[in-house]
């Protein structure tokens, strides 16, 4: 077989499902009917060791093909530089504009995928912070909140008396100008799976492509949840410390 410097459409080309160049196409093209990435917005990138996945910028997520995939090599990418070199390109597309923000994932936070959404739920619950004034979403006492992990590096995933708390950094005209605010919120959160983007949406990320999806799932319920729990009136904090029988 031909080293990928000399073929480098092998490293898209598995009949395997579950190779990352699969993968990203067939997760958006699921993510498309939950209105995660409409009109081009939003998207995802797979990191497989030292090799990066990423989709092309601007284009229709759910209808991209293996083939439009590029690939980077974290290793050889210079920190410094915003310039970036792939191991692979598809022609006539420029790669996504999420770029810096997925490999500050996977660089800082050891990643093995991360989810970009455009969710009705996720910008409305950065309006609804900003009414109050408020740059976190916390919610307790609800049982999706098992659905997160504790944090990286850490066993186990948080319990239902936990509250779980996601940073919500201020949009930028650039996505690329997000990179450096999603960074400072990784470190103010060092917990944290996600970083919500106001009136924008949010990146989720994950060990792995499963956990990814299933926190960026339990993230968006609980998205919707919130903003339905404010339509009734109610409050996502509970004030009483731990609902439910005590042991
Ligand atoms: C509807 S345009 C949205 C983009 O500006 C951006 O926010 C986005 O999420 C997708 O960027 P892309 O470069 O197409 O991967
Ligand atoms: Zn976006």
């Amino acid at each position: 077989m031909a080293a990928a410097h000399e073929n480098p459409d092998q490293l898209v080309t598995s009949s395997d499902p579950e190779h990352p160049a699969n993968l990203i196409p067939s997760l958006c093209a699921k993510f498309w009917t939950l209105g995660w990435v409409t009109g081009t917005g939003g998207g995802c990138s797979i990191r497989d060791d030292n090799l990066v996945y990423i989709a092309p910028s601007g284009v229709q997520k759910e209808l991209m093909k293996p083939a439009d995939i590029y690939v980077l090599s974290l290793k050889d990418q210079e920190p410094s530089l915003k310039q970036r070199t792939y191991l692979r390109s598809p022609p006539l597309y420029k790669p996504s504009q999420c770029t810096p923000l997925f490999l500050a994932a996977f660089t800082r936070r050891g990643a093995g995928c991360c989810i970009h959404t455009h969710s009705h739920w996720a910008v409305l619950v950065t309006l609804l912070l900003e009414a109050k004034g408020s740059s976190v979403f916390e919610i307790n006492n609800i049982e999706q909140i098992k659905g997160f992990g504790k944090g990286m590096g850490k066993v186990g995933n948080l319990g239902y008396h936990d509250t779980l708390r996601i940073p919500v950094i201020e949009n930028t005209p650039h996505e690329e100008d997000l990179t450096e605010y999603l960074e400072a919120a990784m470190e103010e959160y060092p917990d944290t799976y996600a970083v919500l983007v106001r009136r924008h949406g949010v990146y989720v990320w994950g060990d792995n492509v499963h956990k990814a999806k299933t926190q960026c799932e339990s993230l968006d319920y609980l998205f919707q949840l919130a903003v339905e729990m404010h339509q009734l009136g109610l409050p996502w904090i509970s004030t009483i410390a731990q609902i439910g029988p005590q042991r």
